[in-house]
């Protein structure tokens, strides 16, 4: 049976921030995620990682100012400093937190501006590289455009190349079942295909993004497949929930016996 982790960004939202991690583990989660952990001290939420025997599994480098909706600074011009230092925040928290893996958003630019994607490149070289040396993943999650207008990484075929191309043992794949599903469709195969790449992977109905169980795919199937290809690690529940957190909960007792 897979392993799920909650996304406290967006589970848990009843909770304030910190207040989240002893919701998750209240409600049966072993593990956690979210997107970023950088308006607290990265002790203040060691603290509660450990005072509620929890694990992080996932976290974003540093996004730029999100309120101005930037969303990831490795594509953008001129800010390639700023890049950099983000790559040492986040590694910084995540020696303390120890956190296995960490997800590195792209930027919005244009897929056919030359220029962007060589800073990206480039950008991907240095913090996959950054993270291998405290032995870290770095992860690329291709988002969809609903979602997410002009993000840079918008195919998981574009992410796959990219990953082949700058050749790093700890560059892989996080892949998003919501945004694989938006974006092309084809689950199974795709998963079949890119599991040798993939780091993470994250779990929400299509096209709601809610609940396991409630939108148009089989997603328990989907669940049954990660089995059978073997994926060992977390699924991350990154969905936002149609009520209450824990009252929507009911959809892991489908996996009971599975
Ligand atoms: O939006 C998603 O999907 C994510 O996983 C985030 O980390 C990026 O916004
Ligand atoms: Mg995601």
């Amino acid at each position: 049976m897979p392993r799920f982790a909650a996304n406290l960004t967006m589970m848990f939202n009843e909770h304030a921030f910190l207040d989240r991690f002893e919701a998750a583990a209240n409600a049966g989660f072993d593990a956690v995620e979210f997107l970023f952990p950088y308006d607290f001290p990265a002790e203040a939420i060691g603290e509660k990682l450990s005072a509620n025997g929890l694990s992080v599994v996932l976290f974003n480098l540093p996004p730029g100012d999100w309120s101005k909706g930037e969303r990831g600074l490795a594509a953008l011009e001129g800010r390639q400093a700023e890049f950099r230092a983000s790559v040492e925040t986040a590694l910084s928290y995540a020696r303390i937190l120890g956190v296995p893996r960490l997800h590195m958003m792209a930027g919005i630019a244009e897929r056919t501006d030359v220029a962007a994607a060589a800073r990206y490149r480039e950008a991907l070289a240095h913090a996959a590289d950054a993270a291998g040396e405290n032995g870290l993943d770095l992860l690329i999650e291709p988002l969809n455009p609903r979602d997410m207008s002009g993000y840079f990484l918008n195919d998981f075929d574009q992410a796959a190349e990219l990953i082949a191309a700058l050749d790093r043992p700890n560059l892989k794949l996080q892949f998003d079942i919501y945004h694989r599903q938006i974006l092309h469709g084809d689950m199974l195969k795709g998963l079949e295909r890119l599991m040798p790449i993939t780091g993470h992977i994250q779990t929400a109905s299509v096209p709601g993004r809610n609940e396991p169980g409630t939108g148009e795919l089989d997603d328990f199937r989907i669940f049954a497949a990660l089995d059978e290809l073997g994926y060992a690690g977390h699924i991350g529940c990154e969905y936002r929930p149609l009520c209450d957190t824990v009252a929507g909960l009911g959809w892991r007792e489908r996996l009971q016996g599975s």
